[in-house]
């Protein structure tokens, strides 16, 4: 269970930009969240994904109660979440071939073996070929780079993914490609999802619900 409550969060030295929002995703789910540009929805999914640190309220993973965030969470914390960004040349870092980049989490938890083998796999899984992986980003499509950050968010098997506009920048058929390695990988894992998005009709079609910012916030 994913529960996100009474959080209010902001940027430095700027008055909070969500306050009081609550969201509860129950395992497996799949929730679509919707709602007005610049109103809080990539906040308010960056804090569930212990990437920002809100300044109120409570997140609770998995029955944990979750008091850092960002590099000071513990490592169980942070690697239960896979996420995926609108915009993969931001999130990607340049240097990086696809295979590294696609291999990061795992390095960066230390692993050292098997990792070839991960990547084939999940490269496969994502609709990349070989010849694309030895590629840097600016040497692929942003379709072909979103691939990369969706195998990247599944490579440590998350039990959560957050997809904030993970498609919004791409054509209908590597919408659903991506959209479809994402159910693929909750029924083989069970993983819940918080999608977050503009597109009411992909939304509903995917997720088990679709919410409101609206009705988030306590009346
Ligand atoms: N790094 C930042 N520093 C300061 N303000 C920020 C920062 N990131 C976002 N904001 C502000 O916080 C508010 C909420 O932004 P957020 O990106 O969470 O909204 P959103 O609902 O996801 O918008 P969109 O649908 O346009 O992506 C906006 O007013 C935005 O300008």
């Amino acid at each position: 269970m994913l529960e996100l409550s009474d959080i209010t969060a902001g940027y430095a030295g700027n008055a909070p930009v969500i306050r009081d929002i609550s969201l509860s995703i129950t395992p497996g789910e799949a929730v679509g969240l919707l709602g007005p540009s610049g109103c809080g929805k990539s906040t308010l999914a960056r804090v569930a994904a212990l990437l920002h640190h809100p300044d109120a309220g409570t997140l609770v993973v998995d029955g944990t109660p979750v008091r850092r965030w960002r590099h000071r969470a513990p490592r169980e914390q942070r690697t239960a979440f896979g996420v995926v960004f609108q915009q993969a040349r931001l999130s990607a870092d340049p240097r990086l071939a696809l295979t590294d980049l696609i291999a990061e989490p795992l390095r960066a938890t230390g692993l050292r073996e098997g990792i070839a083998d991960r990547v084939a796999e999940l490269a496969a899984t994502v609709g990349l070929t070989t010849d694309l992986l030895s590629r840097r980003p600016h040497e692929v499509s942003d379709g072909q780079l979103q691939r990369a950050c969706l195998a990247r968010a599944l490579v440590l098997r998350p039990r959560w993914l957050v997809c904030d506009e993970m498609t919004a920048m791409l054509d209908a058929s590597t919408t659903a490609a991506l959209v479809r390695v994402v159910e693929e990988y909750r029924a083989a894992t069970g993983a819940g999802l918080l999608a977050v998005g503009h597109d009411r009709v992909l939304l509903d079609r995917w997720c088990d619900r679709t919410v409101e910012w609206a009705t988030l916030t306590r009346p």
